[in-house]
């Protein structure tokens, strides 16, 4: 299981072990692991260690005295910057320092001139980062970004909330890392929002600290084993009436194609049945994929199959008809763009949505979420785990929180971070094709919370598959997602 602790959880865990080993084992520890992956790292003789002010420094220091030690084979040419506080460093701190001192490493104040460093190693904040970095420090950061060289951040990158995966600000700077290696444990900032972009490749050092001793965490990376109990390989003996039927609603004028890319996404990913119900109705077939059923919103009736409702339906009298008799229904329910716009204006439908017995997926991006909650979009992403949570236990619903690092929350504070996907996902129709892969999953019998698991992990896949393949990440279009996502579910099956 792929763990995800916040920083009063990994604190915690800090205090117990520390208690249960002799002083400074930690630290040490810490040194140790990130001295490999600086050497695995290492593109040039000359290093650039960074060692702020706490207990993030002496991990630095420690790394320090260790690539610039007596012991070591390594011609490594180490230079500290190191930048002490105004209060007196730990005692662990303390001996590293003077480890450090007492290596060929070299101690600077002032960040020298030159760009050829081999390795930059971020020891300045790890997640005792109180407020945004300002003045010297913050200047420090802006150059060391713009230097371009391979940078190793200890624990988090400087700058950077452990816990939420935003810089810590307003109108914060942080360092901007090729490999993050974080100790203890893993930390949902580092795989969500901006932290996919800071943190890098991310490594976790556990420090010696069996994972079967650390209580449970808050959160998790999701990843197959979390909806593997669904996926199985199809029986010879099944029918379409084995996999369900989808009915996508949405489409009104000039939005034809929404509903029409949330259908493939149900087809390619296996519902049995599919169909579009059209708020304004365009075509009487998909010529490009003549298996979708074509239906009127105000005359369709779908009967016991999973409804998908929003891509493209507007904010029309209908719309909102249409929307009220599917919460009123007891059709497992995905609600996606404009239907949780229309939910945001309304307390009741959002009551009645509370109130309903049968599974339901809300997949907004924060802009919606935020509309829902009644905040702006900055609060949803100053926290996006809480505000995901707090929508789903609102609303009594699986949500799913898109963006970089989507997270899956449940009604019971169940939180997911999704790490598949990539920069191309944000493209139009992409949305549309997620909430199609929901509504496929639901229909073929999943529980909600693991159709949204598995739902949000084929399609970040798919998006990947196709960048692997060069369609992307720049112009990777929508339209190419279900079949990618076909290939990458049939893999999981298999
Ligand atoms: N949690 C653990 O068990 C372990 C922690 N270790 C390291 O210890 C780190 C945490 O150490 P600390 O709690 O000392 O915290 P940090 O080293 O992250 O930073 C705290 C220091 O920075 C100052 N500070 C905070 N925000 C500032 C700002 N914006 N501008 C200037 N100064 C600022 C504080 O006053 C304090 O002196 C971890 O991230 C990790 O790197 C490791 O030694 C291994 C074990
Ligand atoms: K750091």
């Amino acid at each position: 299981m792929k763990s995800l602790y916040n920083v009063a959880e990994i604190r915690s865990i800090e205090h117990t072990m520390a208690a249960a080993l002799p002083a400074g084992t930690l630290m040490q520890r810490a040194g140790e692991a990130a001295t490999s992956a600086a050497r695995e790292m290492l593109a040039g003789r000359k290093v650039l260690v960074l060692a702020g002010p706490g207990n993030n420094g002496g991990d630095a220091l420690e790394v320090a005295a260790t690539l610039a030690g007596a012991n070591t084979d390594l011609d490594a040419d180490v230079t500290v910057l190191h930048l002490p506080g105004a209060v007196a460093p730990s005692p662990e701190t303390a001996q590293a320092l003077a480890r450090a001192r007492a290596s060929k490493a070299h101690f600077v104040d002032t960040l020298p001139l030159g760009r050829d460093w081999g390795l930059i190693v971020d020891g300045l904040f790890g997640i005792g980062l109180a407020r945004p970095l300002a003045g010297d420090m913050r200047a420090l950061v802006e150059t060391i970004n713009a230097l371009g060289r391979p940078v190793l951040a200890l624990d988090v990158p400087s700058g950077l909330d452990a816990d939420t995966g935003a810089v810590i600000g307003p109108d914060g700077v942080a360092i901007h890392a090729t490999r993050t290696i974080t100790f203890i444990a893993d930390k949902p900032g580092l795989h969500t929002y901006e932290g996919r972009d800071y943190a890098g490749q991310v490594q976790v050092a556990p420090l010696g600290i069996d994972p079967g001793q650390r209580p449970p965490a808050g959160a998790r990376l999701n990843e197959p084993a979390l909806f593997a109990r669904h996926l199985a390989p199809r029986r010879h003996n099944s029918h379409k009436g084995s996999f369900g039927d989808v009915a996508v609603v949405g489409g009104a004028k000039g939005m034809a194609g929404a509903p029409l890319l949330a259908a493939r996404g149900a087809l390619f990913c296996g519902a049995g049945r599919v169909f579009v119900a059209a708020i304004d109705p365009v075509a009487a077939v998909d010529f490009a994929q003549p298996e979708i059923m074509m239906r009127d919103a105000q005359e369709f009736d779908s009967g016991d199959g999973t409804l998908v409702i929003g891509p493209g339906m507007g904010d029309s009298v209908t719309a909102m008809r249409v929307l009220f008799k599917a919460l009123e229904g007891t059709a497992p329910l995905v609600l996606d763009a404009d239907a949780l716009n229309l939910l945001a204006a309304s307390p009741d439908l959002q009551g009645r949505l509370a109130q309903r017995a049968a599974p339901a997926i809300l997949t907004p991006h924060p802009l919606e979420a935020a509309r829902l909650l009644g905040v702006t979009s900055g609060v949803v992403q100053g926290d996006r785990l809480a505000a995901a949570r707090e929508l789903a236990s609102r609303l009594n619903a699986v949500v799913v929180l898109k963006g970089s690092g989507s997270v899956i929350a449940n009604a019971t504070g169940a939180a997911v971070i999704n790490p598949t996907g990539n920069a191309g996902l944000a493209t139009a129709g992409s949305g549309d094709v997620l909430a199609g892969i929901c509504g496929s999953l639901l229909a073929q019998g999943w529980q909600a919370w693991e159709a949204a698991l598995g739902a949000v992990w084929v399609h970040g896949a798919a998006a990947d598959r196709l960048v692997a393949q060069g369609s992307g990440p720049i112009g990777l279009t929508a339209g190419e997602l279900p079949v990618a996502a076909r290939a990458v579910f049939n893999a999981l099956a298999r």
